[in-house]
């Protein structure tokens, strides 16, 4: 690979269980060859590389010879727990064939969604990059629970992307990319090459997962990429069994669906307020709050609020909506939502008189919000 034709420095690679098993019911070592021999040709040509692996529990089950288990989350737990191990062995050994030795990272939404924990986790996500070490995530699938999971890995590759300060994102899966329908289940679907920005109708294109062996589907991966992009990361989605697929993304040559970063990406702050904490709550506004918000650069006032939905303390991390509950940003608030609902339709002066205390002017303050 001519270096010259690379123009990205940091890179993550994310393999569905798709791409890994091809399609069957275990991991597809032959093919986990190829995929490592190409990312070890990219980090010969002094890429950085993190991967970001499914297949723990396609590996569980192959492991366990496919035992007759209920649909619970403590199958899944245990069938992950017994399937990492094998998947990052499995890693291991084909990287080791290159040279090259891996760190194993599993990650929870904890890890992610508390700023501590989420700057801890970049320290030592660049502290392997810096020695050398592939980065190789997956979600702990065998410690978290619903409530605790991000829950795919297409989201869990993207902040993975934020953490790393990559510049591009490939998500590779069993499809050629994005297409203009579900293509199992419309022969005539077309294949999107370029995405310039995502909005509702393009994300009304991408349908859930119908194999049964991958998560989300490519709405998880659009949600993905709409992360990645506010942050400034280049994003592909490609299909992992194209011939020399990583290569092709990183010539930018055409191969799957390119969707461009942002311009003007998120700053670092912005970034984990719309990828790291859960949201707890929402607001509804009137439409002229929307327009100052969103068009003014303005700051978010109870003035502005008709309705608060969800119980949230002061510090949470919500959402304001319009009227019709569509999204148009998220933001730290700087009250709860009891008291939010005390003052609602209140203009601010008035917040110390009806609360006895007030925390400022702003329920969220445009220096942390993320308009969408
Ligand atoms: N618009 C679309 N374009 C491409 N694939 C789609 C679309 N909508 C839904 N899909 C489905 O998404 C699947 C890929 O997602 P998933 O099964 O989660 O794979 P992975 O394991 O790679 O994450 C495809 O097999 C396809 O059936
Ligand atoms: N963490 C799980 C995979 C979750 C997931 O998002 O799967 P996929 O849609 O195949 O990328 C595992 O290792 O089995």
């Amino acid at each position: 690979m001519n270096l010259s034709e690379i123009g990205y420095r940091r890179v993550v690679v994310k393999l569905g269980t798709s791409v890994l098993t091809s399609g069957s019911l275990k991991l597809d070592k032959a093919h986990m060859v190829e995929l490592a021999r190409q990312m070890a040709c990219l980090i010969e040509a002094g890429v950085e590389v993190v991967l970001c692996t499914s297949g723990a529990i396609a590996a569980g089950k192959e492991h366990l010879d496919y035992p007759d288990l209920p649909d619970t989350i403590a199958s899944k737990q245990m069938l992950a727990a017994v399937g990492q191990s094998q998947l990052i062995l499995a890693w291991s050994q084909l990287f080791s064939i290159y040279g090259l030795h891996v760190g194993q990272l599993l990650l929870t939404q904890a890890d992610l969604y508390d700023r501590e924990r989420y700057l801890n986790a970049r320290d030592y996500l660049n502290a392997l990059l810096k020695s050398g070490i592939i980065p190789i995530i997956n979600e702990n699938d065998a410690v978290a629970t619903v409530e605790i999971k991000v829950g795919d890995n297409d989201n869990l590759s993207a902040r993975a992307a934020l953490l790393c300060d990559a510049d591009l994102l490939i998500l590779l899966t069993d499809q050629k990319g994005l297409f203009d329908a579900d293509p199992r289940k419309n022969s005539d679907a077309k294949l999107i090459t370029e995405v310039a920005s995502i909005d509702d109708s393009l994300r009304m294109l991408a349908g859930g997962a119908v194999s049964g062996l991958g998560t989300g589907g490519m709405a998880t991966k659009l949600e993905a990429a709409d992360i990645a992009r506010r942050a400034g990361v280049e994003v592909v989605i490609a299909s992992g069994h194209h011939k020399d697929v990583i290569q092709n993304v990183v010539c930018k040559k055409p191969v799957g669906t390119h969707f461009s970063a942002l311009e003007h990406p998120l700053e670092c702050r912005k970034q984990w307020i719309l990828a790291g904490p859960k949201v707890q709550g929402q607001v509804i506004l009137d439409p002229s709050a929307i327009a100052a918000v969103t068009k003014k650069g303005s700051n978010l006032h109870s003035k502005g609020i008709v309705e608060v939905k969800g119980l949230f303390e002061r510090g949470d991390t919500i959402e304001f909506t319009d009227a019709k509950g569509k999204v148009h940003g998220k933001g730290m608030s700087r009250y709860g939502s009891i008291d939010v609902d005390k003052i609602v339709g209140k203009h601010s002066e008035s917040i110390e008189a009806v609360l006895g205390y007030d925390y400022g002017d702003a329920i969220i303050h445009r220096n942390d919000m993320v308009v969408l």
